[in-house]
């Protein structure tokens, strides 16, 4: 029989409070996290934001038992997949590989490789599709296939994205359900999903279908659900200057509390493993902004960790790539994102497209240098040690 291999995708956290500065470091070198105009700028920024970070951030992990449970829970998701596939008459091997820390996706890669695997099913954990998670993971793949004749010889097959799976969307009503059913009157609980941000203009410039899927999840789960609930869907976790999608959960929770709503459940949308954002940030912080705007009694539904149909909707989810026809890496890529060719690379002279792009790029590194220069007290040129 041939060998079978799931590398699931995900994120990485830091496991002990020591990681917390490369964690972050790896995270903001990636361009599908911060986007540069000039790749050369992208590991001194990198160093200056996780250095600045790194303090606030280990408080975080602090509060959670001093590191992330994300390791864990996704190897523990891997076991449960490798049985219940096992039940479904498919032997496979599951790899984690993790985009900013140990087990990295390299080490997963290597790993498949020395086991022969011949056919493949790379299964993102993360429903919808965004350009800094999914889209990271895929075009690191991509580079990796690239380089690597031996990889090549694999035939894989990528789920892009999985927000309509049915048992999946049986899952997430069974687990809010079981959370409103707590309440005294659970009908008239306000049901509020709170999704992981990205900035705006990855979805309006970039073509991220991110915040479409999320809306179109969101009404799926509602629907699933089948109860006369309200909902509000809202996004969290917003880092920098720039805007991100709107509106903004602590916003949307105080504007609940200023209309009257006592009895609230949020519901983690963008992420299927309890982590930091759900276990610090929902369940210390905007429990706190909740409360002092008057929201009474506050819930939170759990992630679907190895919840039985969760595990049923993976396992469903590989039988069904396993039977569908082949995608390069890079063609998903460009599929989910509605592409538009930007920024353009070649200069054209006159009034263009491509002038504007330039022109831009150089005002953003004027930007950027003035902003180092504010936050440092060092201009860019002491700070990368050209002067
Ligand atoms: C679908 C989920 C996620 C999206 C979209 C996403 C985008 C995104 N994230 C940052 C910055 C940070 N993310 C951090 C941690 C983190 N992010 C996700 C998920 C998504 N990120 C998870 C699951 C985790 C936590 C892992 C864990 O340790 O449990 C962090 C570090 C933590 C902190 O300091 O707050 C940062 C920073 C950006 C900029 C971004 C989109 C561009
Ligand atoms: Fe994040
Ligand atoms: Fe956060």
């Amino acid at each position: 029989m041939d060998r079978v291999g799931v590398l699931l995708l995900n994120l990485g956290g830091p496991d002990k409070l020591e990681d917390v500065g490369p964690f972050l470091y790896n995270l903001f070198s990636d361009p599908e996290i911060i986007r540069l105009p000039f790749s050369w700028l992208q590991k001194p920024l990198a160093w200056l934001i996780a250095s600045r970070r790194t303090q606030k951030s280990q408080e975080n992990y602090k509060q959670i038992g001093g590191g992330s449970p994300l390791r864990r829970i996704t190897e523990a998701q891997g076991e449960a997949l490798k049985e219940q596939l096992q039940a479904l008459g498919q032997e496979a091997n599951i790899y984690v590989g993790m985009r900013y820390w140990h087990p990295y996706t390299e080490e997963a890669i290597a790993q498949l490789t020395q086991d022969n695997i011949e056919h493949l099913v790379i299964l993102p954990l993360y429903p919808q599709f965004s350009i800094s998670t999914s889209g990271s993971s895929f075009r690191l793949l991509d580079k990796l296939w690239q380089e690597d004749p031996k990889l090549q010889r694999i035939e894989y097959k990528v789920i892009p994205s999985w927000y309509k799976q049915p048992s999946y969307l049986q899952a997430m009503a069974e687990l809010i359900a079981q959370e409103l059913d707590q309440f005294p009157n659970p009908d008239s609980v306000h049901v509020f999903f709170s999704a992981h941000g990205v900035p705006k203009n990855y979805v309006e410039e970039a073509g991220d279908p991110y915040q479409q899927e999320i809306e179109e999840c969101t009404a799926l789960i509602m629907q699933t659900l089948n109860r006369p609930n309200e909902h509000t869907l809202a996004y969290q976790s917003r880092v920098g200057p720039v805007e991100w999608l709107q509106p903004y959960t602590d916003d949307a929770l105080e504007e609940l509390g200023a209309k009257g709503v006592k009895d609230l459940v949020v519901v983690p949308i963008s992420f299927v493993s309890e982590h930091i954002e759900t276990l610090q940030e929902i369940d210390i912080e905007y429990r706190e902004v909740a409360e002092e705007s008057g929201i009474e009694n506050f819930r939170r539904v759990p992630a679907p960790n190895t919840h039985p149909l969760f595990i049923r909707a993976l396992a469903d989810l590989v039988l069904d790539a396993l039977k569908s026809p082949s995608l390069k890496l890079s063609q998903v890529y460009q599929m989910k994102k509605k592409v538009r060719i930007y920024p353009p690379e070649r200069w054209e002279w006159g009034i263009t497209t491509s002038a504007e792009v330039w022109n831009g790029r150089i005002a953003m590194l004027g930007f950027i240098a003035l902003v180092i220069e504010l936050i440092t007290g060092r201009g860019l040129l002491h700070m990368i040690g050209i002067l």
